[in-house]
């Protein structure tokens, strides 16, 4: 997936016909908006053909209106361009758009390919699958294509889900991201957002740069962030996790463990905690920020009444692995959301294992966080953040090098870390460190090493 702009607005296609609305109220006519459309989509086609032949296939709606004003753009600028229709318009603005072409037209059937092929069959409006006949011509054309450019969304993918559709190179969101761009595989290819100047407004957004400050001048270790991992069977998963928070800025991180271990890194506070009782005396702690259970937790007795103690405890948590699957569908009864903030770090199989999500990964996960009280960053290859209130943010353009183990105890880790130094955003920042510290790492990256690449995330947020 390509870098997407950050803090981008991310619509459902009902958002944006409203939003469509709204304009045509305020006194922009259809047939303005698609001529806008029009423009930005010649602007990005021109540029990445590079003089190489086009050709424009243009659907029945205001995809294929898009597609008409662009081909008639494209022209107009000298470039070699043909359209192959699916059919007369329907679509009235797209109508005009048709008669307004008056190059070289050819039925998708007959139609032959070119180096660079620009998809405005369809759009938002993707009501059912290709028929046999338009799906076996866009297979031969796009197979002889060098440069495939979706126009709004690859064909026949459900811009709500991000499932199915043709496979594009490049594609040019028009007006706003629709959760297709961001979620299900990579069918979008590089996605490129065209601003058509619609106001929108949405609770939904692409990732937002954090604002990292360094420790005030009179901070001291404990004010920093005090945080204890609660390690288990697995011990290096909470060595990673650890190790992550103290690299993500907290200041003095303790790992309870239920055997006597030693190594590096020497920073860490090691406290052997050997049952739930003594878990429940180092807790009683007022000065303790935070705490993260779940990495390398385990699943048996000694892991629930572990568990227990964490969640009768006062302090804010992070809860990932081991613990998600323990607490499985009483997750919303039993975390105390009312009395503290509590994160919930799963992946897809921890999250259906806790929530019924319904509709697709946003709506799904916005429901889980409200249903539960807690944030929820439901992790893959694109993370959803969502809060309580409604708000989401999506992480859609992480290194695949991330599905790798360890990973996700990383994550925690800095999710806690965040949270006990008092980041008014943890899961945003956090997830924003991880993405970036992969980033660094690049190919074949394994999550210890992920770990001396977080510091200088923290020097310096830009890079
Ligand atoms: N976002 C914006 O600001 C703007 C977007 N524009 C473009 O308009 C489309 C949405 O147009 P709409 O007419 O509602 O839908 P589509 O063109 O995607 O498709 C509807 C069209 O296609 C027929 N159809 C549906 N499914 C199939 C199928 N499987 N096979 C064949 N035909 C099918 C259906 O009957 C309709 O005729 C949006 O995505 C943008 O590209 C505007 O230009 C304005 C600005
Ligand atoms: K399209």
């Amino acid at each position: 997936m390509s870098r997407l702009p950050a803090g981008a607005p991310i619509v459902t296609a009902a958002q944006m016909r409203a939003a469509e609305e709204a304009v045509f109220a305020g006194g922009a006519t259809p047939l303005a908006l698609m001529e806008r459309a029009g423009v930005a989509v010649a602007r990005q086609v021109a540029r990445l053909a590079a003089g190489r032949p086009i050709l424009v296939l243009a659907g029945t709606g205001g995809n294929g209106g898009d597609g008409y004003a662009a081909a008639r753009l494209l022209r107009e600028a000298g470039c070699d361009v043909r359209v192959a229709s699916l059919g007369p318009p329907t679509h009235p603005a797209a109508m005009t758009m048709a008669a307004r072409w008056t190059g070289p037209t050819w039925p998708l059937a007959s139609a032959a390919s070119a180096p660079v092929v620009v998809d405005a069959l369809l759009g938002i409006g993707a009501a059912r699958p290709f028929a046999a006949e338009p799906a076996a011509a866009l297979d031969r054309l796009l197979a002889l294509a060098d440069l495939r450019i979706a126009v709004d969304l690859p064909s026949g993918r459900d811009p709500g889900t991000g499932e199915g559709g043709i496979q594009a190179d490049v594609t040019i969101a028009l007006g706003a991201l629709k959760p297709a761009h961001v979620l299900g595989d990579d069918r979008a290819g590089h996605v490129l957002l065209a601003d058509l100047s619609i106001p929108l407004a949405s609770d939904w957004s692409t990732l937002s740069r954090p604002t990292l400050r360094p420790p005030r001048r009179e901070a001291t270790k404990f004010t920093r962030g005090k945080l204890v991992v609660v390690g288990g069977a697995m011990a290096g998963a909470g060595v990673l996790a650890a190790s992550a928070a103290l690299h993500g800025g907290a200041g003095y991180v303790i790992l309870a463990e239920p055997e006597r271990r030693d190594g590096a890194p020497h920073a860490l506070v090691r406290r052997h905690v050997a049952d739930a009782s003594a878990l429940a005396t180092l807790l009683a702690d007022d000065g303790i920020g935070a705490v993260l259970v779940g990495p390398g937790l385990g699943r048996d007795e000694a892991a629930q009444a572990q568990l227990a103690v964490v969640l009768a405890s006062p302090h804010d948590l992070v809860i990932d692995g081991d613990a998600l699957t323990l607490l499985g569908r009483e997750v919303g009864a039993r975390i105390g959301t009312d009395r503290r903030r509590v994160f919930l770090t799963p992946h897809g199989g921890e999250f259906s294992r806790m929530f019924t999500g319904h509709g697709s990964k946003i709506a799904a996960t916005a429901g889980a966080a409200a249903a539960s009280g807690a944030t929820v960053i439901h992790k893959g290859p694109a993370t959803v953040i969502a809060d309580p209130s409604g708000r989401v943010q999506v992480a859609a353009d992480a290194s695949s090098w991330l599905a790798s183990a360890g990973t996700g105890d990383v994550l925690a880790g800095l999710v806690a870390a965040r949270l006990a130094a008092g980041d008014e955003h943890p899961a945003e920042t956090a997830v924003w460190l991880h993405g970036r510290a992969a980033a660094r790492v690049g190919a074949g990256l394994i999550a210890d090493a992920m770990i001396p690449a977080l510091s200088p995330l923290l020097d310096r947020p830009s890079t």
